[in-house]
């Protein structure tokens, strides 16, 4: 890697940057959320999440050659600016998408033992099947699940996937993963408002890990009013990082954007731009991915009963970020929202089990199924 002295500014939330990005030049970091044109200056390389709107306004008056975001959804990114002022860009998709069906079979599981419901006799919708919702797919088709797939983009070239109403009205679990589109074909904001709550299946469980916005948060309690039944988790917000009080206490389980925060997933979307980076500059990443992941010890999970459900307590437990994200809700606003972004920039070290947990060869299928590796 050629130093190019460049100057490299990172979002202060984003792990192992010096130690990816040294050789290219200085790091410098900064919080994301409130960014000013001054700040990127003289930068020639910026590095951001999604708490970052990258536009005309940001980069005008800077140097920037390369953005980047360590991040699945760009929807806070105007590509159409970078193209056409030759900036490079990369984003990192599928980089945390473990993470997230981690937290959405951890949330499930701990809401089937709550409200004692076996998980294998529901049936499961998927909104947005790509890197987060094709993984949620597999595994819930492993673990025996029925499971019904809308996702009209892929649809128009694959079989396979419902119309939405028919998957709302047939599901149990509702899963959404889609990105913030507001306009074209296929728009995503308020893809679920009144109308399509109010034919969820009595006791339907909806989970929100994709964006916010994509279901109308005021009709989420206008119909929650009415269908006391219905579940809700909610991992992201429409305004956040303003998190309606009265939502949240609506709410089984709420978080604040996290289900993707694995150390796991962070640090591979920062590789990821690493990689990125080289390729704009035609250079060869230095190191590989490995080396930069600490080893994470699993042995504790033998000595834990193997049911899933004390597996997937083990892997994330989804009460804790909601009692932490519930202890801010009585703050006044300004409060809260700076609650809601500490939260996220102070969150706990949380490792990805996936496939590498190796466990017995004994263990049931059911366990494989969750994502872990049988010893052979
Ligand atoms: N809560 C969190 O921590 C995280 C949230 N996300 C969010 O989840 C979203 C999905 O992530 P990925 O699966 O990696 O993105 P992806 O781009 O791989 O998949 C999104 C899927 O949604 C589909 N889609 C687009 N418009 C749709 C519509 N109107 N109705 C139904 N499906 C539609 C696309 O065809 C695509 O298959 C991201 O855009 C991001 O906004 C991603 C990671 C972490
Ligand atoms: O990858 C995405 O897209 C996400 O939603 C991430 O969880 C966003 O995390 P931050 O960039 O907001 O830290």
């Amino acid at each position: 890697m050629q130093n190019r002295n460049l100057k490299i500014l990172a979002d202060e939330n984003m792990p192992m940057v010096e130690a990816m990005f040294s050789g290219f030049g200085k790091v410098t970091r900064a919080p994301g959320r409130n960014l000013k044109a001054e700040d990127v200056a003289d930068a020639d390389v910026l590095l951001v999440r999604s708490i970052t709107q990258v536009n005309a306004a940001l980069l005008d008056s800077s140097s920037v050659k390369f953005v980047g975001t360590a991040t699945i959804g760009t929807d806070h990114i105007d590509q159409n600016y970078l193209v056409q002022n030759g900036i490079g860009f990369s984003n990192a998709p599928g980089c945390n998408a473990d993470a997230v069906v981690e937290y959405v079979l951890s949330c499930i599981y701990a809401l089937a033992d709550k409200h004692g419901f076996d998980p294998k006799q529901r049936t499961y919708g998927i909104i947005g099947v790509g890197n987060v919702g094709g993984r949620l797919e597999k595994r819930f088709k492993r673990l025996g699940f029925k499971v019904l797939l809308n996702d009209p983009p892929r649809a128009e070239n694959e079989e396979g996937f419902a119309p939405l109403n028919e998957l709302l009205e047939q599901a149990d679990v509702i899963c959404l993963h889609t990105p913030l589109i507001c306009d074209g074909k296929h728009p995503t904001q308020h893809l679920l408002s009144e109308s399509e709550l109010r034919v969820l299946k009595p006791g339907c469980l909806l989970i929100n890990a994709g964006r916010g916005p994509a279901i109308d948060n005021q009709a989420l309690l206008t119909v929650g009013e009415e269908r006391p039944d219905l579940l809700y988790v909610l991992d992201v917000w429409e305004f956040e990082p303003a998190v309606n009080r009265k939502l949240a206490e609506r709410c089984e389980i709420v978080s604040p954007h996290i289900a993707g925060y694995s150390l796991d997933g962070k640090i591979r979307g920062t590789y990821m731009l690493l990689e990125a980076l080289c390729r704009f500059f035609n250079e060869s990443v230095p190191q590989p991915l490995a080396n930069y992941l600490p080893e994470s010890d699993l042995s504790f999970i033998e000595q834990e009963s193997r049911t899933p459900l004390s597996i997937m307590q083990l892997i994330y437990d989804p009460y804790a970020d909601d009692q932490r994200l519930r202890e801010t809700l009585g703050l006044e606003s300004d409060e809260q929202r700076k609650a809601f972004d500490l939260l996220r920039k102070n969150y706990p070290v949380r490792r990805e089990f996936g496939s590498m947990t190796v466990l017995p060869s004994d263990a049931s299928g059911e366990l494989a199924a969750l994502g872990f590796q049988i010893a052979d």
